[in-house]
């Protein structure tokens, strides 16, 4: 309970005695959390090891990226960004030091790609490329390509990944074991009107670390709290088996994509999980898949805290035990009226009434916000703390002096208090001696897709 009390004090006196009891199961005591953090370490060293690695849960994906930028790259780049809820294209003009210039693009993808072939997906995606291209007059030129491809992906080389699984809504088939650059060069070619030189391909973890990377040369830890959840650091070469092809000894670190959000999917995060994880899991596209992210990104937390709500109408603890359809149905009360519910100044409801009455619930009384309040608070400190569990994990493992990690995802930067709930309990279990900060990256996915391009375009050349 005294974890999230410094938020709730001015309201939490209103919420009733036995929706604080229930909601007792979501909150994490600091000796579970010590406990994630063991078994989170435990799976990331047996994802980093050739034995373990295809039985463990966090697969640490080698990215083969070993350089982070000075700040002096320079040139045009293009990139693209699937990952989540919309796909982008890119065109960056890295100028001088912290100088750039961006222009891009949304696309959609419609459900019907998301979950169609492989091959209607990569020809979509090229023909929106070269639509760009097209816009921005640059379809004569062979740029330099870096694809943000925020999925699984084992890498055999900074040009070279297999798709391990999809995740977050996507589903394509003829995809799952495929190197996912050749599908795209495959699909360039086959319209035949655009040249690319594709120069790498990225997680958007790693484009957050690089784009921080870029400004904050202390930037190790590159974290994502959107769709999904996952997170990038720099590991040492010689602790990384999977490693694969010749080593140069000059470069001693390596960035590793972590995937921890498949943390949980052998049955770690078991003794934490509630009946509400249970029913989100059940009724996925990937049941038993990417436990630890169901807990805690954006796909997931606002229907976590509509079962929770759902449950204590249904029990008569909430709106005189009235609900509504809106309320009643699955995926309905999205994640960022978690953030608008939770922005209110406490003791005052003015977003958390415009949330209910968008959900037919007018005839909520100041106790019922309270109430419906306190069970966001639950669901996005956990949130939070689970975060925040895997980063000081990760900052102690590294051991530096000094630490700068680099976050995107619209719960972190939307959330009201996920920043503050983030710094207060990474430090209380990062050791005393290291410093850290959290920065928020702007635009890591495409600045970072830029970055990586350049660093690789300068090594090659
Ligand atoms: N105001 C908000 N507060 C909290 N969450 C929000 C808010 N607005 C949108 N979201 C959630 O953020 C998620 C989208 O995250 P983001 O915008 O970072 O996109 P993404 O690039 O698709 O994510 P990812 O990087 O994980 O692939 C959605 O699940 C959405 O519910």
């Amino acid at each position: 309970m005294d974890l999230v009390k410094p938020f709730m004090d001015l309201h939490v006196d209103r919420v009733s005695k036995e929706i604080r009891e229930q909601c007792q199961e979501l909150i994490l005591s600091d000796k579970q959390i010590e406990e994630i953090m063991r078994r989170l370490l435990k799976e990331i060293n047996r994802g980093l090891g050739k034995a373990t690695q295809p039985e463990a849960d966090i697969k640490c994906f080698i990215t083969y990226v070993q350089d982070l930028p000075n700040g002096k790259e320079k040139g045009k780049f293009l990139a693209l960004d699937l990952g989540g809820t919309n796909f982008r294209v890119l065109l960056i003009h890295l100028k001088d030091e912290n100088d750039f210039e961006m222009l891009s693009k949304i696309y959609a993808i419609p459900q019907s790609i998301m979950l169609g072939s492989g091959t209607q997906l990569f020809d979509h995606i090229a023909e929106c490329l070269a639509n760009f291209m097209k816009e921005h007059s640059v379809y004569e030129e062979k740029l330099p390509l870096g694809f943000t491809f925020s999925f699984p992906l084992t890498q055999l080389g900074l040009t070279k990944g297999i798709l391990a699984r999809w995740t977050k809504g996507f589903n394509c088939s003829g995809v799952v074991g495929e190197d996912v650059v050749q599908l795209l060069k495959d699909a360039i070619a086959r319209r035949g009107d655009v040249q690319i030189e594709i120069c790498a391909i990225l997680n958007d973890t790693t484009g957050t670390l690089m784009s921080c990377a870029w400004k904050n040369h202390n930037c190790r830890i590159g974290l994502i709290v959107g769709t999904g959840s996952n997170a990038c650091y720099v590991e040492k070469v010689e602790n990384c088996e999977m490693f694969d092809g010749p080593k140069d000894p000059k470069k001693e670190h390596v960035l590793i994509n972590t995937e921890w959000g498949a943390f949980g999917d052998n049955g770690a995060l078991d003794f934490v999980r509630t009946e509400y994880d249970r029913e989100i899991d059940h009724f996925s596209i990937n049941p038993g898949r990417q436990i630890q992210e169901k807990m805690i990104s954006g796909m997931y937390m606002g229907e976590l805290a509509r079962l929770a709500i759902v449950k204590f109408t249904r029990a008569g603890l909430l709106f005189g035990g009235v609900g509504s359809d809106i309320l009643f149905k699955r995926g309905q009360f999205f994640t960022k009226y978690v953030s608008e519910i939770e922005s209110d100044k406490p003791g005052t409801y003015m977003y958390c009434r415009d949330v209910l009455d968008e959900l037919g619930l007018e005839h909520a009384t100041d106790e019922d916000c309270a109430n419906v309040r306190y069970i966001c608070e639950c669901v996005s400190s956990r949130a939070a703390h689970l975060v925040s569990a895997g980063i000081a994990a990760l900052i102690n493992k590294m051991d530096e002096k000094s630490v700068t990690v680099g976050v995107d995802g619209s719960v972190y930067r939307f959330h009201p208090k996920f920043h503050d709930l983030m710094k207060a309990k990474i430090r209380q279990f990062v050791k005393p001696d290291i410093s850290f900060d959290l920065m928020l990256s702007e635009d890591g996915s495409g600045r970072g897709a830029a970055l990586v391009a350049a660093v690789a375009c300068r090594e090659a050349h």
